[in-house]
């Protein structure tokens, strides 16, 4: 039987570090690489990130829609991401954001989270906005598989406010509750459950209470979106359990030079762990 994701993630990031690091390949960023932005770009951009990132990193996370944006040859070359990532130790979460009703997530799932295609990744983003129940068929299918799930709870871009810290009725704002909903699947999991939150790095301290979540913490908006590790600890607590702080652009960017890549990763892990 395989461990289930959240203890995988420990013990990864025992090893590694808890950097996430972003595969995110921009148009401006192939132009800085010197490469076309064509797939032929796309597919050496991508290849070197992964076989860097992939051995230097916990977790690796591509973006999916940078791949998409080429069509089928991108989500070919998404596949070899994922398979070499993988080969080289790390586990992948695909931020692919996808959320649908419980049908149709029901594909997603056997796309992302059933082993059975190169799509199939360690975890996925999802999207709770059509109902966090509608997420059950992708929760119940990655925990079994002992693969998690990401679910966005407060996004680190400034739209986001304005849904995310709606007050229900119950006196929540939405993003408490999605947290609340995870925490409760997560309840008992040692040493950490397998279905965490998208909290963005750039959220001001004190909007989410994460005490109870027992789940990982996937917080974008670190480096290229400005938030600082400073800003990390102020949000999650010092000791930062669990919290996987995501940077994409800012490593990325050091670039193509894969010892001035490897380079940036590692001052990263450093900065996380120390400062
Ligand atoms: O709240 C969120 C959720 C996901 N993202 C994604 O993370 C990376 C951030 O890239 P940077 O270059 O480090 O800014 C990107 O793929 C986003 O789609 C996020 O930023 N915020």
């Amino acid at each position: 039987m395989t461990a289930p994701f959240g203890s995988k993630l420990a013990e990864k990031t025992a090893q590694r570090g808890t950097l996430c690091a972003g595969i995110d390949p921009h148009p401006g960023l192939l132009d800085a690489w010197g490469l076309e932005r064509t797939v032929s770009g796309l597919e050496k951009f991508a290849l070197i990130s992964a076989e860097v990132l992939g051995a230097e990193t916990a977790v690796v996370k591509p973006q999916s829609a940078f791949f998409e944006a080429f069509g089928a040859p991108g989500i070919a070359v998404l596949e070899r991401v994922i398979t070499l990532c993988r080969d080289a130790g790390a586990l992948v979460l695909l931020d692919v954001k996808r959320g649908d009703i419980g049908s149709t997530m029901g594909a997603y799932t056997a796309a992302y989270l059933s082993g059975d295609t190169a799509l199939s990744a360690d975890a996925v983003t999802v999207s709770p906005y059509l109902g966090f129940g509608s997420l059950a068929p992708a929760i119940e299918a990655a925990r079994a598989g002992g693969r998690g799930v990401m679910v966005l709870a407060r996004t680190s871009n400034p739209e986001a406010a304005e849904l995310q810290n709606a007050l229900l009725p119950n006196g929540k704002t939405v993003a408490q509750s999605i947290v609340d909903q995870a925490a409760a699947i997560n309840e008992g999991a040692e040493p950490l459950g397998d279905v965490g939150v998208v909290v963005g790095a750039t959220v001001a301290p004190g909007e989410l209470d994460l005490d109870a979540l027992n789940g990982p913490v996937l917080a974008p908006g670190f480096g290229a979106q400005g938030a600082t590790v400073s800003d990390l600890r102020k949000l999650f607590g010092a000791e930062l359990r669990g919290v996987l702080p995501a940077s994409s652009r800012d490593l990325l960017r050091h670039g193509p030079d894969p010892v001035a890549l490897r380079d940036a990763v590692r001052r990263t892990q450093l900065l996380i762990r120390e400062s």
